[in-house]
């Protein structure tokens, strides 16, 4: 079983590739050996054309190398073109056309085998867009007259592109090779678009993204859209070509914005603004007009492509120009657009016969463009993300600070840099109530510098303001870390100490009265001193505040008995 589904399997891969074996060889190009006939053909009464019953009079035939504008139009619509079929060993044979300008017939031996488009009784028809043409052939066409019945009131008239005879298999997989570089760039800006566009959305460099995600998008519609798979996606060729045709109008729009934004500093702004807003009127009209019935998409080409070539080539100058004075990034986007330009003045030159006909790797020129862009893009966006980190860094580092300082300011005593009594009290509070709660040993000094008024009024108050900074350093030395002291205010002091019983606090008021009456300042001959109350937390002391009352009392005590010196209560 295995051994026969191998067999199988090899069996249909050899004859798969026999057949486009095959087929690649008998792929003919049928580029030559044409005739011409100006005019419409007359229809007999079967309704078979005239001229395409092959005994009718042989003169009026003109040969010509490739069914394609021939010589003397003079205003005509309607040609006729016609070649003899080759023999050949074929399965299942097509004729391919790339593209006919603009509606078309073909018959053989008098028979309709293929009709794109309406044709009046006149012979004259409307534009129904530029798809590609796949024409079944019957067995015997072998040796025959294949004949094109031609309508156009386009600047040219015929077949375009390639006309080949080749195998249905072989055609669908040259129509997907064709497609593979255009899906892939058209998904490419597309992706691009969509990057440029939340780019836009996010951040501060906005304009240049959003006419990234404009360019790109245009590009994407117009490769996609002139893409040849286009049609197994959605049978509407006309549909397609108004969004190709829409994406490459709106290039010059994109490309002078974009060149605008990323070459500032360049010259010349205001042509560049010129151009983008009369190429932005011209996308419009183009839309309009064939919508109301006033013209066809295909004529918008030719008045396009002579305004897109003077744009281009305003647009080369103006870069070129400032090329030596650009920076790399301008000068990476000068080259890029010069290669894409030159590309799309190719692909103009082709699309006007000015050049023979060749693919021009156009999708590779706006890949190039798009991806210098976007990299220059993503560039700026990253050191536009670093400077706003930094800055936001700095800010945060400023708010801290400033925090910071006011913090100090709200709970520090400016003079002598240590707590001040609001503070004191927010620190003390809850040390105060898990005292209570935990019966926990807790005492409160209340410290009065004696005699102060006098070092004020002798000296002056910056001896004053001297003796009270000396004494909170004193304090603060002597302080234990989970202790702390505040200036209540004028020469007053209170202290917190944690985990201290009466004994330990007495011990620690009477080192710090001794501290402080060795403290000294040159030249004043008054002693400093201090009297100091303690007071030791009691389950009936139900508050700080009471507390710090007692120990109060206790400091009424002192200076009553004398001053420095430091009474409990
Ligand atoms: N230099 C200076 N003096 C202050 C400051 N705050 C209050 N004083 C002064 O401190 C003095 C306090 O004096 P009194 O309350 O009479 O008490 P005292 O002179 O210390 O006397 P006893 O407390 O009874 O020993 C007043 O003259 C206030 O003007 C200050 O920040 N700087």
């Amino acid at each position: 079983m295995t051994e026969h589904r191998l067999k199988g399997g090899l069996l249909l891969c050899l004859s798969f590739f026999t057949v486009s074996l095959q087929a690649y060889e008998s792929t003919l190009q049928l580029h030559s050996g044409w005739q011409y006939r100006w005019g419409d053909s007359s229809f007999d009464a079967q309704g078979r054309p005239e001229w395409a019953l092959q005994d009718n009079a042989y003169g009026a035939w003109h040969p010509i190398d490739f069914p394609s504008n021939p010589p003397g139009r003079d205003g005509q619509t309607n040609i006729w073109f016609r070649t003899v079929l080759p023999n050949g060993n074929w399965q299942d044979p097509v004729i391919y056309i790339y593209s006919v300008d603009l509606i078309v017939q073909a018959y053989l031996d008098g028979r309709k085998i293929y009709q794109y488009g309406n044709f009046d009784h006149n012979g004259q028809g409307r534009f129904e867009g530029w798809p590609w043409h796949m024409i079944q052939l019957p067995a015997d066409f072998a040796g025959k007259f294949l004949y094109f019945r031609v309508f156009s009131d386009y600047s040219d008239i015929g077949l375009w592109g390639e006309v080949k005879l080749m195998e249905r298999l072989d055609l669908i997989k040259l129509i997907l090779e064709h497609s593979v570089e255009q899906i892939v760039v058209s998904g490419f800006s597309l992706l691009i678009a969509g990057l440029a566009f939340v780019f836009a959305l996010l951040q501060a460099e906005r304009r240049s993204f959003y006419y990234l995600a404009l360019f790109a998008l245009a590009s994407a519609l117009m490769v996609f859209g002139q893409s040849q798979v286009r049609l197994w996606l959605f049978n509407a060729p006309l549909f397609w070509d108004h969004l190709a045709a829409t994406g490459y109008f709106l290039l010059p729009v994109a490309m002078a914005l974009l060149f605008g934004e990323w070459c500032a500093g360049i010259k010349y702004q205001r042509l560049i603004g010129a151009l983008w807003r009369f190429h932005l009127v011209y996308v419009v009209g183009a839309n309009i007009l064939p919508l109301v019935g006033y013209s066809a998409i295909s004529r918008m080409y030719f008045v396009f492509d002579g305004l897109f070539a003077i744009s281009l080539s305003l647009l080369f100058a103006v870069a070129f120009s400032r090329f030596r004075h650009a920076n790399n990034e301008q000068k990476v986007i000068i080259v890029t657009f010069a290669f894409f330009g030159l590309l799309l003045l190719l692909d103009m030159a082709v699309a006007h016969s000015i050049l023979p006909w060749r693919r021009i790797p156009l999708a590779w020129g706006l890949l190039s463009f798009s991806l210098a862009l976007i990299a220059i893009s993503l560039h700026h966006f990253v050191q536009t993300q670093t400077e706003l980190k930094r800055l936001n860094a700095t800010l945060e580092q400023k708010v801290k600070d400033r925090t910071r300082e006011l913090e100090l300011l709200a709970t520090r005593d400016p003079l002598t840099n240590i707590m001040n009594r609001r503070a004191f009290y927010q620190k003390g509070e809850p040390i105060f109530r898990a005292a209570l709660r935990y019966k926990r040993n807790l005492s409160v000094i209340v410290l009065d510098i004696d005699h102060f008024k006098r070092f004020n009024d002798t000296y002056g108050h910056t001896v004053g303001d001297q003796v009270l900074v000396m004494v909170a350093d004193c304090l603060r030395k002597s302080c234990r870390d989970s202790d702390f002291a505040a200036r209540f205010g004028g020469e007053e002091f209170v202290l917190l100490l944690e985990e201290a019983d009466s004994h330990s606090a007495l011990k620690f008021a009477e080192r710090l009265r001794e501290a402080i009456a060795e403290l000294s300042l040159p030249g004043i001959e008054q002693t400093i001193t201090a009297s100091l109350g303690i007071s030791c937390l009691s389950p009936e002391t139900q508050s700080l505040e009471k507390l710090i009352t007692k120990a109060d009392r206790a400091l009424y005590e002192a200076k009553h008995n004398g001053r420095n010196r430091c009474c409990y209560i």
